[in-house]
């Protein structure tokens, strides 16, 4: 058994993936330890159509877009990651012969997180105040639950949303609970994490499959020469963060394939690298 923690991130587009995915991480986790961190954009999308919430989008001013977290679409984010995603994977794991425990950053404080204040927002092309987003911002990771359970040959499956203030469900973006996940269990052990996503890894050009980056560099300023959008760019940021909090490897890279897991691990994807002190400039 090997001491270093895999921890992975699975985004809700590789639905039509679960079955290859879990059996891979099953697989790993016969190996080693192994924390499983999944989203649900998607699948949220679906079930908020399903009950007839409309979805919206938060403008920033400096043209950043993010999910309009009001009370109901809260309530189809619980239902979706707790009720619909979670459980989907739990079960396709357990077939696969791993002991999958499933989570939200809420159980045990685990993740806890400060919601947005009230902020200017353009929703619907109006700029507004708002006052009743759910989301926010991690504060703090407690690694000792996630350690326990992984003592115990336990396979944590996390996801959002993270515990606020206040003690209230907040929404966090689920790539930023997997580098905050990764960089504190990397405060007791050696952790790699692997960002398994609906591309070959990082492109230079997205536009182009054939451009992947085996190595990116980032740095304070830079997410590096990639023209990343919209999710890989939240990626990106989010590698960046386990980076600098200790995580020795991390690796964008495509959920897609037949073992996307191992594959990642042995050199597939996107590695991604921090820039040495002198080379990040002050941009
Ligand atoms: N430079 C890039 N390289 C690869 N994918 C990119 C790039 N820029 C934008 N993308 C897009 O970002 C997506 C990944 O972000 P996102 O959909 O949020 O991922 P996930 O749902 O897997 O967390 C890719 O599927 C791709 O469409
Ligand atoms: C604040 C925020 O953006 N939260 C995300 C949480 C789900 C997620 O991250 O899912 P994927 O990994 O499938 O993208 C959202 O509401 O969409």
């Amino acid at each position: 058994m090997s001491d270093e923690i895999t921890v992975v991130k699975c985004g809700g587009g590789l639905s039509a993936h679960r079955e290859t995915i879990c059996q891979d991480l099953a697989a790993v986790a016969a190996g080693g330890p192994v924390v499983l961190v999944h989203g649900g954009a998607a699948q949220l999308d679906e079930l908020a159509a399903q009950l007839g919430v409309p979805q919206r989008r938060l403008r920033t001013p400096g043209g950043s877009s993010s999910r309009y977290t009001d009370p109901a679409t809260l309530d189809v984010l619980l239902m979706t990651m707790a009720g619909r995603v979670k459980p989907a994977l739990v079960a396709s794991l357990s077939r696969h012969g791993a002991r999958p425990m499933g989570l939200t950053g809420m159980d045990a404080g685990l993740v806890t997180a400060r919601r947005a204040g009230a902020h200017k927002a353009v929703v619907d092309g109006r700029t507004r105040m708002i006052r009743d987003d759910h989301s926010g911002r991690i504060h703090a990771v407690d690694p000792g639950p996630l350690h326990l359970l992984l003592d115990v040959g336990l396979l944590p499956v996390l996801s959002p949303p993270a515990l606020g203030t206040e003690g209230e469900p907040v929404n966090v973006d689920a790539d930023r609970i997997a580098a905050a996940v990764a960089g504190a269990l990397a405060e007791r052990r050696p952790v790699r994490l692997v960002l398994l996503t609906s591309a070959p890894g990082v492109l230079r050009d997205p536009e182009d499959p054939g451009s992947l980056l085996p190595r990116l560099t980032v740095s304070a300023g830079s997410l590096g020469e990639a023209d990343a959008r919209g999710g890989m760019t939240a990626k990106l940021q989010a590698a960046r963060a386990a980076l600098d909090s200790g995580v020795s490897q991390v690796v964008v890279a495509d959920g897609r394939i037949t073992h996307p897991v191992r594959e990642a691990l042995a050199g597939a994807g996107t590695r991604i690298e921090k820039a040495a002190p002198f080379e990040s400039g002050n941009v």
